[in-house]
Formats: C-alpha cells, structure tokens, sequence
C-alpha cells in the first residue's frame, strides 16, 4: 500500500459540478501606504471585490500584468495576511468558523516562484519534504517513508536526492521539491504563483507535465497565476483576467481565447508573438502604463487606455455579465449581456476571435 491515497473521487465519479472546492466573494485588499510625519497617508487598492470559484478538480488561470494584484489575490486566499473584507469558503467552510486554521492549512498548499527562497537551505531534501507532515504530527519514520516516495513521483530519485541541499540542485529540481512538499500534507488545492516562472522553457514544460501528471493522479485541484499566457493557455480550465485590483474576464479558457470580450483581454491576446504573419492582429495595442493603483480610475479601471473608450466608462465601473450564454462573462459596457458580442468595434483580425 502506498502511502499516498487519491485524495478526491476520479473527475469521472464527481458527476458534474457540484459545490466549488474554493469559493470567493468579494475580496478585497488595500494596503496602507505613506502616512509618514506630514505625509499623506494613501491606499493601494491590491485587490478589490474580486469573485470567484474553482470546482474541485479544476484549474483556473489568473492572469494580468504586473501589478493587477495575482500574488496578493494568492496570499489571501492562503490566509498569510488579512483582508479588507470578503469571504473566502474553502469546502464551503469557512476559517475559524467550522474549519480550523490547522486543518486549513493541509488542504491548500502553495508554490511560489523563487524555488531557492521557499525552501531551508539548512534543511536536506528529504527533510524539507518530511517537515510539514513531522509538524501534523505523524511520525518521523511515515514522514520520511512519505517524502521518499514522494521524491520519486516528482521525478527525483531518493537514492542520489535525499540527502542533497536546496542549492546542490538545479532550479527545475528545487521546484519539484517544492511540488512535493506542497503535496506531502495531501493538499486539496494546490496554488501555483509563477511557479514555472523562473525556469527555462525546457524544464518549464517537464514541470508543467509533471502538475498534470499529478493533477491527474491525486485528484488536486490547481489555482495557477501566470503572466505567461501560453503556459495559462496550456494548463487550465477558465482563466480569470485581472486589471488593477479587479476581475474583468472570467470563462473557459478556450472560449476565452477564442472570443474574447474585454478590450483588456483583446490586446493581451494579440500582444502574444505571432510567427506568422497571416496571423498577426490589427488590434489597436494597450498604450500607456497601467494607472497608479494608489488612485485608480473611476469607472471602469482600463478605460483611461482602452482604444473602444465611451463616456460611460469614466464614470461606472462595469459589472462582471455573461457574454456567451453565461460560462463566460467580461465587465465591460461594450459587451452586450448574453450575446457573447462585443459593441466595440470589430477588429475582424484578430486570430480566431469572434469579439
Ligand atoms: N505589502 C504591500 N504594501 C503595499 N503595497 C503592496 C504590498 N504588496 C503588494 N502591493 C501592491 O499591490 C499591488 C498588487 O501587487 P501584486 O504583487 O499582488 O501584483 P501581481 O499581479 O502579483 O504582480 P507581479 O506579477 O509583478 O507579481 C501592486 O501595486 C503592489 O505594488
């Protein structure tokens, strides 16, 4: 018997969506700033009223520029800081309502992109890995049994690894023992923020096998923040686009590249490289940088560079409404609720999209 068991039913047993593993509800984050002697005192609003959910076994994307609040989105999520407001159910629980912090914390784990710094440099590699399920109280001897085998189905072999240090391995190695860390307390959610960021294109993708490899076989459930659209592309779901604190597009991920209804999610799409030329987009490009989050726009955030701007747009802020019989919705006045039609002008270029 191995010691780790499937931790949900195969997606096939669920039997459609049922109650969303992660459910978020307005959250919001803004972080004092300033307020020095005679300062000013300002808030950056990181993140504001932001909704989502994730079903079990699913992967949402969340993509945007630096900056739209990703990270801080992921740290509230993990409860490493406190929120302005908003609820955060987790199984429909909520912490410190029936769920424990303790309990909490083995069902979502977290990877953060800078494998060195996630990791004790004092501590082997079967040590990082056998420390959390140490700390929950099971017994040196299991917890070590865990991490080995662990080791062995993220691809490092516990005879050479085990008792190498973090920077006696390579970056793409590090990573996967930060994957099995992150599985060692058998999380049910797992968080991904630029985890395959900083490696090179080759281990990124052996990575990226890897998450789905072991998606697949422990049933988990992925949240993975990129600003790699492609990567996003590739490995989730829905993808959730954010501008500046908010939420401006929200569907299946192939819906959304191919019709995609935000102008936001417009240019970010035909920003990607295209090789061939047939392929390259007449969609006016993003100008400017993106406001400053200590005062942003009223109306709708991207309206000071949005090529589609009405006078509308400076004055409400769109709420998020279906755009294509409602699995996929876009906060944007020019979107036509339920028609999965955009009011802004047709580029009729863009590769595939049906704006
Ligand atoms: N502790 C903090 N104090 C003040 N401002 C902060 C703090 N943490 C983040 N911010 C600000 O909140 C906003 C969102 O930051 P966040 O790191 O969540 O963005 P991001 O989308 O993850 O960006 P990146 O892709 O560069 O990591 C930014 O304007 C950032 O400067």
């Amino acid at each position: 018997m191995t010691l780790i068991e499937p931790i949900l039913e195969p997606l096939a047993d669920i039997g459609g969506p049922a109650q969303p593993l992660l459910d978020v509800k307005n959250l919001t984050k803004h972080f004092p700033v300033g307020g020095g002697f005679l300062a000013e005192k300002k808030t950056v609003r990181a993140v504001d009223d932001v909704s989502f959910s994730i079903a079990k076994g699913e992967t949402v994307g969340i993509v945007g520029e630096s900056g739209c609040g990703k990270s801080t989105t992921a740290r509230l999520l993990m409860h490493l800081m406190p929120r302005n407001a908003g609820e955060i159910l987790f199984d429909g629980e909520t912490v410190g309502g029936t769920l424990g912090m303790r309990d909490f914390r083995r069902g979502m784990q977290m990877v953060f992109q800078d494998s060195y710094a996630s990791l004790n440099p004092r501590l082997t590699i079967e040590d990082s890995i056998a420390f959390g399920p140490k700390v929950h109280g099971i017994a040196d001897r299991d917890a070590r049994a865990l991490a080995r085998e662990l080791m062995d189905k993220v691809g490092l072999r516990p005879a050479v690894f085990a008792n190498r240090y973090p920077h006696e391995v390579s970056g793409g190695q590090r990573q996967r023992v930060n994957i099995a860390r992150a599985l060692a307390l058998k999380p049910r959610l797992v968080i991904l923020d630029e985890a395959v960021s900083a490696l090179d294109k080759s281990v990124e993708a052996q990575v990226l096998n890897l998450l789905t490899d072991l998606k697949r076989e422990f049933g988990l459930t992925y949240l993975f923040i990129s600003h790699d659209l492609n990567v996003v592309r590739y490995i989730s779901d829905r993808v959730l686009v954010m501008y500046l604190g908010q939420v401006v597009e929200l569907g299946p991920v192939d819906e959304v590249w191919d019709g995609p209804a935000h102008p936001y999610t417009r240019a970010l799409l035909a920003a990607m490289p295209a090789l061939d030329p047939d392929q390259r987009t007449q969609e006016p490009p993003i100008t400017g940088d993106p406001p400053n989050p200590i005062d942003p726009p009223a109306g709708c955030r991207f309206h000071t560079r949005c090529s589609f701007f009405e006078p509308v747009c400076a004055e409400v802020c769109p709420a998020l409404s279906p755009v294509a019989g409602g699995t996929h919705s876009a906060a944007c006045h020019m979107v036509i609720p339920g028609s999965g039609h955009s009011r802004a002008p047709k580029s009729g270029d863009i590769a595939g999209a049906t704006p």
